[in-house]
């Protein structure tokens, strides 16, 4: 049977006397997406900064394809398949399109190493198109960007170096509605190429558009995890706000 490409084990985090995430397991599944929700300080950002390496797990362990890791930084866990799209981008500003998309990757020619700047710009043209995010060129500046064309750049900085599994931290929270709807048609284009997603929202129209599973989370406890077909928003808020569902 193939492992599951994420697995978190009784997974504990606290910082100092603070306790952010008590014990959370769960498995995701290849082609699947799981919506992480919860209130403010649940804990769902100190989640995804675990599975990407910014912070490491107190105690519990983290499994990729089966395997524990143990991530020292972010480039660790990049390296094996996994990106994150976070709410603020964590774009270089000052940066062109093409340089965000390769940063820290960036293709070289010849025997100096030299930047290989016209196979990144057609490289990016390909991808914004494939993508249908649209900017003036792949020469932009970043600064110079609306949001909805920098969340398009994120995405597609994901869409092109994950292989396993794209996390993603409020990816439409500063969008408008027609930007949010091509934000989610890149996620359902993830999931075709066999990506798992693990997605925080707060908004419970997105996460019943798109999500498989969802997983509530309430001031760092693992609520429960709903199937989001046999789960309604009542159900979803009362495990979020610990009150009980509206009849
Ligand atoms: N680096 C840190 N140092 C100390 N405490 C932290 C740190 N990061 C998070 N926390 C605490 O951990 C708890 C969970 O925070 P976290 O940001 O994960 O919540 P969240 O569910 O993502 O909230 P939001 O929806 O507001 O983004 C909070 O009590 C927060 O104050």
């Amino acid at each position: 049977m193939t492992p599951p490409v994420l697995s978190l084990d009784r997974v504990h985090k606290s910082f100092g006397g603070i306790t952010a995430i008590e014990e959370f397991s769960l498995d995701l599944a290849a082609g699947e997406v799981v919506a992480l929700v919860g209130d403010n300080g649940a804990g769902k950002s100190t989640l995804v900064k675990m599975i990407a390496g910014a912070h490491k797990p107190t105690s519990g362990r983290i499994l990729i394809d089966g395997e524990e890791v143990s991530f020292a930084d972010a480039s660790q866990s990049q390296s094996k398949g996994i990106q994150v799209v976070y709410q603020d981008l964590a774009l270089a500003d000052s940066q062109s399109v093409y340089m965000n998309l390769f940063l820290g990757r960036e293709l070289t020619r010849g025997p100096f190493r030299r930047l290989d700047r016209p196979r990144m710009i057609r490289e990016t043209e390909k991808l914004v198109e494939a993508l249908d995010v649209r900017i003036p060129s792949a020469r932009s500046v970043i600064r110079d960007l609306s949001g909805g064309q920098r969340q398009g750049i994120a995405i597609a900085r994901a869409t092109h170096w994950a292989t396993k599994l794209v996390l993603m931290d409020e990816p439409t929270a500063a969008l408008g509605v027609a930007e949010t709807a091509k934000v989610e048609k890149n996620i359902e284009s993830l999931r075709a190429r066999n990506l798992a997603i693990l997605i925080i929202s707060h908004s419970l129209d997105q996460v019943f558009r798109l999500s498989d599973r969802i997983c509530v989370l309430r001031r760092g406890k693992q609520i429960g995890i709903r199937d989001t077909r046999s789960t309604d928003k009542n159900e979803i808020v009362s495990m979020i706000t610990g009150l009980a569902a509206a009849a």
